[in-house]
């Protein structure tokens, strides 16, 4: 099974619960939802340049690289064919950590049963993201202490609707809880205010570091 391939690079990963540390970044072309803010829309046009690649090859350019943390992200990688056939591959090799972005919008009960799951970082998306009704509610049940939830907020809307899922679900008990700005969107202070006023305890407020570090629409960083 071949993957279609639009970027492959070493970096610091700039968001989740590695953020700071290197690691290989492997996107995959297509998505199936449409976020109104998506940083990443080139990868999920039809005529995207990209490579075929296999799991051997990917795999092998993962050692390549020495790096340990792998971020399999898109576009929306669960949503590729063969997709398990490349986590399993990768699960195989225990040196490496492998994290996996996901939209929501994808059940997770067939990843998670995997020997060695990868961890997840699944977005909910929001109501400015205009793909709420999209979310698969049912994920919140597959979270774990590996795993992360992320809530790219761009309003107070989106904030009373990631502190009202948050409390319903008891979220932070279950896994890592982080809240991100949509780039330039929203002021950081009113979202550290939004926090204090909810006592929104054990949630992470993270700014995406790959766009303080470099022009924020660079690509391959
Ligand atoms: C490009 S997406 C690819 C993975 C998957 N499709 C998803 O949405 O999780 C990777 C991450 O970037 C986030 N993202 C995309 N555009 C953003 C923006 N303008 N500001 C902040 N985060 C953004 C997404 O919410 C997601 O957490
Ligand atoms: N440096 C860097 N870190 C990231 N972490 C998650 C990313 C993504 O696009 O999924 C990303 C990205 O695009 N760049
Ligand atoms: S789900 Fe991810 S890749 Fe797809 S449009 Fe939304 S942010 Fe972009
Ligand atoms: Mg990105």
């Amino acid at each position: 099974m071949d993957f279609k391939v639009v970027e492959k690079f070493v970096s610091i990963n700039g968001e989740g619960r590695h953020c700071g540390q290197l690691a290989v970044f492997i996107r995959f072309s297509g998505c199936n939802l449409n976020c109104s803010y998506c940083d990443t829309a080139w990868a999920n046009e039809k005529n995207a340049p990209y490579e075929l690649m296999s799991s051997k090859d990917i795999y092998e350019y993962i050692k390549s690289t020495e790096v340990r943390n792998i971020t399999l992200t898109g576009g929306e990688p669960l949503l590729q064919e063969g997709i398990i056939e490349l986590l399993k591959v990768l699960s195989k090799d225990k040196e490496l950590h492998v994290e996996i972005e996901t939209n929501g919008s994808v059940l997770l009960d067939k990843f998670s049963n995997i020997a060695n799951p990868p961890s997840f970082t699944m977005d909910y998306k929001l109501p400015s993201s205009n793909m709420e009704n999209r979310m698969v509610l049912d994920n919140f049940n597959y979270l774990t202490s590996k795993d992360t939830i992320k809530f790219v907020s761009g309003s107070i809307e989106d904030l009373e609707k990631a502190k009202e899922l948050i409390n319903k679900y008891n979220l932070v008990d279950k896994t890592s809880v982080y809240i991100s700005p949509v780039f330039g969107e929203i002021h950081l202070d009113s979202i550290v205010e939004f926090m204090k006023n909810n006592k929104m305890n054990g949630v992470n407020l993270q700014v995406q570091l790959h766009k303080i570090i470099w022009e924020p629409s660079k690509r391959g960083v």
